[in-house]
């Protein structure tokens, strides 16, 4: 099984490598066709599917993943949300959604104005890496959930789906 991964992100590729196991994942770049910070639920779930898609176009007979992490609000509380989109050899879609905690106002003011979340926490926390690594839900959440964890519960989910559809097929 041969899977691309619209992505070089570390957290998002060891994620996929975790639950699939087997498989031989391949990184690629291709274009989420939404803003590099998707700022609503349905733009980060777009992003998601582009990803996906895109990666499918990328090999002959193969998946396509794409996972995507956005912010959203809910009323006036801007909370993470993340998006995982995989597409099978034959074009079939699945979808599935990620964690979503609350951001602390400092850091939600600076997205809102048009930051992108992963140079704020960059900046604010002082480690280069974070996005690849432990990510804002890593740190908001105390290092409870790291960005690898959360996207690994994304890609079970589309694992899961995939495994049942194919059984009931
Ligand atoms: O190379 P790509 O795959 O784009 O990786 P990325 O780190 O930019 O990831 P996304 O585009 O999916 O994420 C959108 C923004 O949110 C940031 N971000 C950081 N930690 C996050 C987390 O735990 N959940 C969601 N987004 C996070 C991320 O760094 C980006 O600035
Ligand atoms: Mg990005």
């Amino acid at each position: 099984m041969k899977i691309i991964i619209g992505t070089y992100n570390q957290a998002k590729m060891n994620a996929v490598k975790d639950v699939f196991s087997e498989a031989e994942v391949i990184g690629a770049d291709v274009d989420s066709k939404v803003d590099s910070q998707p700022r609503t639920d349905e733009e980060t779930l777009a992003g998601a599917i582009n990803r996906a898609k895109a990666s499918r176009m990328q090999i002959e007979d193969g998946y396509g993943i794409g996972l995507e992490g956005g912010v959203m609000l809910i009323g006036d509380q801007l909370h993470l949300c993340n998006w995982g989109a995989l597409v099978t050899p034959d074009h079939q879609l699945f979808v599935a959604s990620g964690a979503r905690i609350p951001l602390p106002d400092s850091i939600a003011e600076l997205v809102m104005n048009g930051r992108e979340l992963g140079d704020v926490m960059k900046e604010w926390t002082k480690l280069k890496d974070i996005r690849h690594h432990q990510g804002a839900i890593g740190i908001f959440t105390n290092e409870w959930v790291s960005r690898k964890e959360m996207f690994i519960h994304v890609v079970k989910l589309l694992a899961g789906q995939l495994a049942y559809y194919a059984k009931s097929e």
